[in-house]
């Protein structure tokens, strides 16, 4: 007889995240702790103030993160080059084989927080992609069209067609991840995509739809980019994420910001969801009865397509009474507000 999945305890290899925003000085001290107790590696985001461009930077900025990591905690940064229409291929491809940068990182000027240095004219940035498809090295897309004309609902499944099709046809070799995928338009690309295409799913987007940031008064903690589309597309979220599809993986694309810039009459585009991650993944898993997949969606289909081993060391997550996160961190800076779901927790990492 088959065995009797066990509902309340589940053990899976220690997941990493494929893609993070740790920022820096005291925002970066207080968030760290908060990724390095779960997470083993992560995919570090360089959208600093000013960004992280050359392998010297990423260098630097990998040094800082070391030092702020509290005593014994065992996380790799895994560090990414923003890139820009200046970015030199030689030095991307020497901080790639130096073992600096893991990925480079494009971002579609204005695209997002943090992007006014990001990319313009594609062709300008074609003799860099070509020399990462030539070693093999990633690229992490922002995939939004920042065109002001288009409803900002549709930018995601826009730029699949004005800007990563034809990317993929000139550069056909390169090996992209699209980053926080929102809607069934990028998941059903995705699976129709043979080969070099991979995509993170945030935390996030598995459990809001719009809904949560504009029905009964606008709630800026919900509000980050893309941002959270109709259910129907948060459904084709989760099915992707629970299909045990290796092209699907874990990216929870926390993004602290401090609470008054989230607030301000143009607050900022960012959700912080470190600390409760894989609380609420495993809810959103069992809740689909697929408690069995997170292992892949978390800890396995990240390394493979990265092309790293997955982690030896395990954790184990356990079902019980109510599980309470605190609503919100202190950074030297200010609060960071925490990721509501807006249902109650019951898996704790043990
Ligand atoms: N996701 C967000 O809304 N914000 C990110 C940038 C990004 O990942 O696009 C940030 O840096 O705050
Ligand atoms: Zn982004
Ligand atoms: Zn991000």
């Amino acid at each position: 007889m088959p065995q009797r999945p066990d509902t309340t305890r589940l053990t899976l290899r220690r997941p990493d995240d494929w893609h993070l925003h740790l920022r820096d000085g005291a925002v970066l001290r207080a968030v760290l702790p908060e990724t390095a107790r779960h997470f083993a590696r992560a995919i570090v985001m360089p959208n600093l103030v000013p960004p992280v461009v050359t392998g010297a930077e990423a260098a630097a900025y990998r040094d800082r993160i070391l030092a702020a990591l509290p005593e014994g905690a065992r996380f790799t940064p895994l560090m990414t080059l923003y890139l820009t229409e200046e970015t030199d291929p030689d030095d991307v491809a020497r901080a790639h084989a130096e073992g600096i940068a893991t990925a480079v990182k494009l971002y579609p000027a204005g695209a997002t927080t943090n992007s006014a240095s990001g990319v313009r004219d594609f062709d300008r940035v074609r003799p860099v992609l070509e020399r990462m498809a030539e070693i093999g090295m990633p690229l992490c897309v922002h995939g939004e069209v920042t065109d002001p004309s288009v409803d900002i609902f549709d930018r995601e499944a826009v730029f699949i067609d004005k800007v990563l099709k034809p990317l993929r046809k000139k550069v056909p070799d390169l090996r992209i991840v699209m980053e926080h995928v929102t809607t069934s338009d990028a998941v059903d690309y995705v699976r129709d995509t043979p080969r070099n295409l991979a995509a993170t799913i945030t935390t996030h987007h598995l459990v809001i739809n719009r809904n949560a940031i504009l029905a009964g008064g606008i709630r800026p903690h919900n509000y980050c980019l893309p941002v959270a589309k109709r259910e129907k597309h948060r459904v084709a979220l989760v099915q992707a994420a629970v299909s045990g599809d290796r092209r699907f993986f874990l990216g929870t694309d926390s993004a602290p910001h401090v609470d008054a810039r989230k607030l301000e009459p143009c607050g900022c585009a960012g959700i912080f969801t470190a600390t409760n991650t894989m609380s609420i993944l495993a809810e959103v898993f069992d809740a689909a009865g697929a408690l069995r997949q997170l292992e892949a969606f978390a800890s396995l289909n990240g390394p493979q397509y990265y092309r790293l081993p997955p982690n030896e060391e395990r954790i184990t997550l356990e079902k019980g009474g109510p599980v309470d996160h605190p609503a919100r961190i202190e950074s030297g800076d200010g609060p960071i507000t925490v990721f509501d779901p807006g249902f109650r927790l019951h898996w704790r990492v043990v």
